[in-house]
């Protein structure tokens, strides 16, 4: 297996002129060789031999890829490669030698075994002329004259006799392969060998004896050292084989002077005076011819020196045309990252253009809202400033209500104490606050208040005795002075008096006191006289309105409901139009209670009867017919008075014939024909529904009577919210329901009054008004400011009864 180019195939064409110098892939140990080449053979055609070891890779390729393309590129850039290297190397060889001023032609041959190829390349192409290594220079010595390279041993050997060699190391040539025509291979010559033998086998160098100079070799000198005769082996051009054969003519080529070197058995040896003479006139001749050989061999080698840039910059382009292709390759492959990634850089663009779009609108719905958000964002602003403002007077507020409070606590321990103390003080008198207390009155202040019983002062006249109005304890009062009947006694008298002033209704007639002495009852005076005057219009009064009407009749059943629910049930057994009276509110109100328990039942039945008969037939109307037959009073003979009254509400009629009147009305189905419509129009359901109570409690049988409270107050309790309804409907009702009666507010503390009394001036105040004032040490009236007679206090029930009765219509 071998290679070559095409340039060293010419060299190898010219075997004979040519003198072919091994070089191994070690150029550092190569050098020396080519210094002592360049040194000895200056002017002649040179060839760098190099045997190729072919590197395992292109074995292992060849052997291991199949075949195919892939191995045919694979095997063919594998020797490429090799070949690039190898022409690397030689290059290298070639241009120490330049620098030196040689030119040299280069071959190479790819080889297993480097000792064996250069053999196998001399015997195939006939080469002449051969220097290699005799050592590596670490071999080297001064005295060395044999071959230690295995290698240079080998070709020594085994190389053909044709060829000339010369082995050298260090610069030095060591010894010389002679060519040996009868023999397959040249005897090999120390150089150093330094016998007289030699002088006449060793060719005299004229050049070397003239001034020694760098034409002669470093073994020449060492031979000149030990002898006259100097040993060389040739001159370094054709010429001097020409001087060798002696004929005075050049050789006419460098084969001829090969072929005569071929065919001298031994190194041919000249005297030193003889060649001098035959050389002193070839010198002109022999400096021409060199310098005719030198402008010849400048062509080639300026030629092979551009060749070899030339090779060098094909080298350097294939480089870096690879380089531009791993370049290239890389490019792309960073344009396919650099794609990639710019098509995810333009879709996170796309996405980001997408956001900053959707940004965008939002900014705008920002910038729109922006005036609104300001405006919203100025009002609360100003919003928390008024905030902050009123938290500021809401603390400042709180503060005050803290200071308030602080003291009202401090007001209410001081209160508590004194109500503590007070009720210490009540303690002692603890059954006069259990019970209402009754006044008894005595005599002289019943003749005092009635002014010697005045007829002035009288304003009644009943079968039980007269009625007066006068002052007592500074306070007006109705005193009814029951006759003298002599069979009671004083204490029987105030027992019965006792149980009646503790009835309480806010339609009863209040008891006040008592005068036991001249059987006297002290009522509270009610200054709107009686219903008998109202329904006769006396005094020039007003019609009563069907409304008020109902509402008497209302407080009226109110009243029977309560005595007749007291256990034992307290009977009235004389009702009927005079004994209801009217209070400044026109809050009716039934007096006479009980007058015929103080009067003795025999007696009393008697004489009712005879005067019922006798003095007052209209009165007698208002009396059970039952009563009056058996003289048994019972809650059925209030029931039936009752009706006569409610049937005179209706008719406004006289109690005589009312009861009949009404029947026959409202048989006929004419009640509106009896009905006092000096009233007002009268409601027609209500009307007849008052009518049928009326006339039931007028039956003559008290089982026929309806109940008060299941058969009548059922009734009557839903007109009173008609009436209210109708009364309220009125603005000029509304505006006087509304407004609070003056008496009805303390003068102390402006309020309506919820426990009044009456102190010695005459004015009612609030209980725990009028006592904190008495009890701060006041003896003067909180109105009038006059000293007061005495501390004393009386509950004020009617005033009481009225706030009641005022604040249930609302
Ligand atoms: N407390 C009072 N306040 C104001 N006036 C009263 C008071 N008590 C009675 N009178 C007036 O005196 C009148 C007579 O009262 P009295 O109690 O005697 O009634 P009467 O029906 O006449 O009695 P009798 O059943 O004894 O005949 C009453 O109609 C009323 O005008």
């Amino acid at each position: 297996m071998g290679s070559e180019g095409e340039i060293e195939s010419e060299w190898l064409c010219d075997v004979d002129d040519t003198i072919f110098v091994a070089v191994g892939k070690n150029v550092k140990e190569s050098k020396s060789i080519l210094l002592w080449v360049a040194k000895s053979f200056s002017g002649r055609k040179l060839c760098l031999l190099h045997i190729h070891q072919p590197d395992h890779l292109i074995t292992l390729v060849s052997e291991k890829l199949s075949a195919g393309k892939l191995k045919q590129w694979a095997v063919k850039a594998c020797q490429e490669l090799e070949q690039q290297k190898v022409h690397k190397l030689l290059n290298q060889y070639l241009l120490i030698l330049a620098r030196l001023g040689v030119q040299a032609g280069k071959v190479w041959f790819e080889m297993d075994n480097v000792e064996k190829g250069v053999v196998q390349i001399i015997g195939r192409h006939g080469i002449r002329w051969l220097v290699m290594g005799a050592a590596a220079e670490k071999h080297y010595s001064k005295n060395m004259s044999e071959l230690k390279s295995n290698k240079a041993m080998f070709v020594c050997q085994h190389a053909p006799a044709s060829c000339q060699i010369w082995f050298s190391c260090n610069g030095c040539l060591i010894c010389t392969r002679s060519v040996n025509v009868g023999s397959d291979v040249g005897s090999v010559m120390p150089v150093s060998f330094p016998t007289d033998n030699r002088e006449t086998t060793s060719i005299q160098n004229h050049a070397a004896d003239a001034d020694e100079d760098a034409y002669t070799f470093q073994c020449l000198e060492r031979s000149t050292s030990l002898t006259d005769s100097v040993v060389c082996t040739f001159k370094s051009t054709p010429m001097l084989m020409d001087d060798i054969r002696g004929d005075g003519s050049p050789l006419a080529s460098p084969r001829k002077s090969c072929s005569i070197l071929s065919q001298s058995s031994s190194i041919i040896l000249m005297d030193k005076k003889s060649q001098g003479e035959a050389t002193c006139g070839m010198d002109d001749r022999l400096e021409h011819a060199m310098l005719d050989a030198e402008q010849l061999k400048q062509k080639p080698f300026e030629e092979s020196v551009r060749r070899w840039k030339a090779e060098e910059d094909a080298m350097e382009a294939v480089r870096k045309a690879e380089a531009s292709e791993n370049s290239c390759m890389n490019e792309i492959k960073q344009r396919k990252e650099l794609e990639e990634m710019l098509a995810t850089q333009r879709q996170e663009l796309e996405r980001m253009k997408n956001q900053h779009n959707q940004c965008m609108k939002e900014l705008h719905l920002v910038r729109e809202q922006k005036p609104e958000l300001q405006r919203q964002f100025t009002e609360s602003r100003r919003a928390e400033e008024e905030l902050e403002e009123k938290i500021i007077q809401a603390v400042e507020l709180l503060i005050t209500f803290k200071e308030k409070r602080d003291k009202l606590r401090t007001e209410h321990d001081s209160a508590i104490k004194e109500l503590n103390r007070m009720r210490t003080l009540m303690k002692n008198d603890a059954m006069s606050l259990c019970w209402p207390q009754v006044f008894a009155f005595t005599f002289l202040e019943i003749m005092e208040a009635t002014q010697n019983f005045d007829p002035s002062c009288k304003i009644g006249e009943g079968r039980h005795g007269s009625v007066y109005k006068g002052i007592l304890r500074n306070r007006k009062l109705a005193i009814k002075m029951l006759p003298s009947l002599g069979s009671q006694g004083n204490l029987e008298f105030e027992n019965e008096a006792g149980v009646l002033s503790r009835v309480r209704h806010p339609n009863l007639v209040t008891l006040i006191g008592t005068c036991p002495e001249s059987r006297s009852l002290i009522y509270e005076y009610l200054e709107n006289g009686n219903l008998e005057d109202r329904l006769a219009l006396r005094e020039r009064t007003p019609p009563l309105p069907w409304q008020t009407r109902i509402k008497i009749a209302i407080e009226i059943c109110s009243a029977l409901i309560f005595l007749h629910s007291n256990n034992p049930a307290i009977l009235h057994g004389n009702l009927k139009p005079t004994q209801v009276l009217f209070d400044a509110n026109f809050v009716s109100k039934v007096s006479g209670l009980g007058i015929h328990s103080l009067i003795p039942h025999a007696e009393n039945t008697i004489k009712a009867t005879t005067l019922v008969l006798e003095v007052d037939p209209e009165v007698s109307v208002y009396m059970d017919p039952e009563f009056l037959e058996t003289g048994e009073l019972t809650a059925e003979s209030d029931v039936y008075s009752y009706g006569i009254i409610l049937l005179r509400l209706l008719t406004g009629r006289p109690a005589t014939g009312v009861v009949r009147d009404v029947k026959c009305a409202v048989e006929s189905g004419n009640l509106s024909t009896v009905l006092d419509f000096s009233a007002g129009d009268w409601p027609l359901e209500q009307a007849q529904q008052l009518a049928f109570l009326g006339l039931g409690c007028c039956e003559e049988r008290p089982l026929y009577r309806p109940d008060l409270v299941s058969d009548i107050w059922t009734v009557i309790e839903l007109m009173r919210d008609l009436c209210t309804m109708l009364s309220h409907s009125s603005p000029v009702s509304k505006a006087h329901r509304r407004r609070i009666p003056s008496h009805f507010v303390c003068p102390i503390l402006q309020e309506v009054m919820d426990d009044p009394y009456i102190a010695s001036d005459g004015f009612t105040y609030e209980a725990d008004a009028i006592r904190g004032w008495l009890n701060s040490g006041h003896k003067t009236s909180p109105m009038t400011n006059l000293e007061l007679d005495h501390c004393d206090l009386l509950p004020n029930y009617a005033l009481y009864n009225a706030i009641q009765e005022w604040r249930q219509q609302f």
